[in-house]
């Protein structure tokens, strides 16, 4: 397909986006088996417009005057991909499979429009609903927020410690250029090519040994700061696929004890096989069982408790730019009481003087900051640790880390604009040790 073919295609399963309101990723499937001449060059090509696209909807829709799928398409390559009107022009040139010539109105709009007088949630490309919780987390900021969740995520590695130290990993994918993390001694980046494609990880022989897993910087961070301790015992409560579970077990050296768990059977089915690529061998995996307490010899034993909570995801924008414009406010309603009611069910488990560390990818203080608070006004035995202390886990790295970050009494706040990683929040709370 030529480069305008691929417009015309994107501009098309956009349309088909927004009229049957479906996620982007079924719509793009549906596509690739309805035009099977399209190569996997085509595919990743198209999909890395449309994903682009919703980035930027509504800045594009702003500088545009409209919303039509064609709008925002155009909108895009300008704000986007920083195309000039000759160089959009040139792609709707009416040819056969190209969009349609520029209308003069558009030829206008790509020429001088800008966004110098839109609103925050226009400049910062999130929904207006959610204008009034970024702005008591940002305030004038926000939009800046916005637009640093609305670019492409790089593709972050982690070094599993158990199976080789960095510069093996280094050695072994040195022809993907990886790149030292800012933040975490265990990560490498990797710059997307220029159609925001990521090379294919998980065929390398680093990946499948075990050498190297998929996460983001900020994703490890958070383990990191949560300080698992080597030989301790600690609960991975919300492991899902064991993103985080994985990390632990290396960061305890594989000594200890690491129970995985996670309500939802199907999400931690990949745990099984994940753990066993890493060499993880002090993790143990607690599946549920209907209502059975599996946890329950648990309980009163924990060093350590993580909570890695659903949350709205807000944080991870830039790598679910769909998500942010398919989120509604019962959604938000829904997570922060599934939120209190977890992080209720995980203080059982922690011991006397043990930790509970509570994180989510989210950035609303309606699932941090208020989530601590009113935790420890529950459960008066536990008190937020400050950040200061918390990053102490980095060494010289977490006072830099604090400075960049957000920091809040109750919690660490870490966004794509100040800490180039995904958004997260980590809180790590004590309890008290018993009174002798
Ligand atoms: C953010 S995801 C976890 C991601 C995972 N820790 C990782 O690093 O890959 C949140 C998880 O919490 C789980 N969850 C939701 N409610 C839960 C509950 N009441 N108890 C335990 N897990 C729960 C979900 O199934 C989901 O897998």
């Amino acid at each position: 397909m030529t480069p305008a073919a691929r417009l015309s295609a994107a501009i098309e399963v956009i349309g088909t986006i927004l009229s049957d309101r479906r996620p982007a990723a079924d719509v793009l499937k549906d596509w690739g088996r309805s035009h099977r001449f399209a190569g996997s060059g085509d595919r990743a090509a198209l999909s890395s417009l449309v994903y682009d696209v919703l980035r930027r909807r509504a800045s594009s829709a702003f500088i545009m005057g409209e919303e039509t799928p064609r709008a925002l398409a155009l909108g895009m390559l300008r704000l986007g991909r920083g195309l000039d009107v000759e160089a959009v022009a040139a792609l709707c040139d009416g040819s056969r499979f190209a969009p349609a010539p520029l209308s003069g109105a558009e030829t206008a709009r790509l020429t001088s429009a800008t966004l110098d007088d839109a609103p925050a949630h226009v400049r910062g490309d999130y929904p207006e609903w959610l204008d009034a919780s970024l702005a008591a987390v940002f305030g004038e900021e926000r939009a800046a927020e916005g637009a640093a969740l609305a670019e492409r995520a790089p593709l972050d590695l982690r070094v599993n410690s158990l199976k080789g130290a960095v510069d093996k990993a280094e050695q072994q994918l040195a022809h993907l250029n990886p790149v030292p993390g800012q933040w975490s001694p265990l990560a490498l980046r990797i710059a997307l090519e220029a159609d925001g494609k990521a090379p294919p990880l998980t065929a390398e022989p680093a990946y499948l040994k075990g050498l190297v897993e998929i996460q983001d910087e900020g994703s490890q961070i958070a383990a990191i700061l949560a300080a698992p301790p080597r030989g301790g015992q600690v609960l991975d409560l919300c492991a899902g696929g064991g993103g985080k579970t994985l990390e632990l077990a290396a960061l305890m050296d594989g000594a200890g004890q690491l129970y995985a768990y996670d309500d939802d059977l199907r999400r931690l089915a990949p745990i099984h096989e994940r753990v066993q690529r890493a060499g993880a061998h002090n993790v143990q995996v607690r599946s549920p069982r209907g209502k059975a307490d599996v946890l329950a010899d648990l309980e009163g034993r924990m060093d350590l408790v993580l909570v890695d909570a659903p949350c709205t995801g807000t944080g991870t924008w830039r790598r679910n730019p769909d998500a942010k414009w398919r989120m509604r406010p019962g959604a938000l309603a829904e997570r922060i009481k599934e939120q209190a009611e977890i992080l209720d069910n995980a203080a059982r488990f922690v011991k006397p003087g043990g930790r509970l560390a509570y994180i989510t990818c989210s950035l609303l203080d309606e699932e941090n900051v208020a989530q601590v608070r009113a935790f420890t006004g529950r459960h008066p035995a536990f008190r937020a640790l400050p950040p200061a202390d918390t990053v102490l886990a980095l060494g010289e790295r977490g006072i830099a880390l604090r400075e960049a970050a957000i920091d809040r009494p109750e919690g660490l706040l870490l966004t794509p604009r100040r800490t180039r990683t995904d958004g997260f929040f980590v809180a790590v709370m004590v309890r008290a040790a018993a009174a002798r």
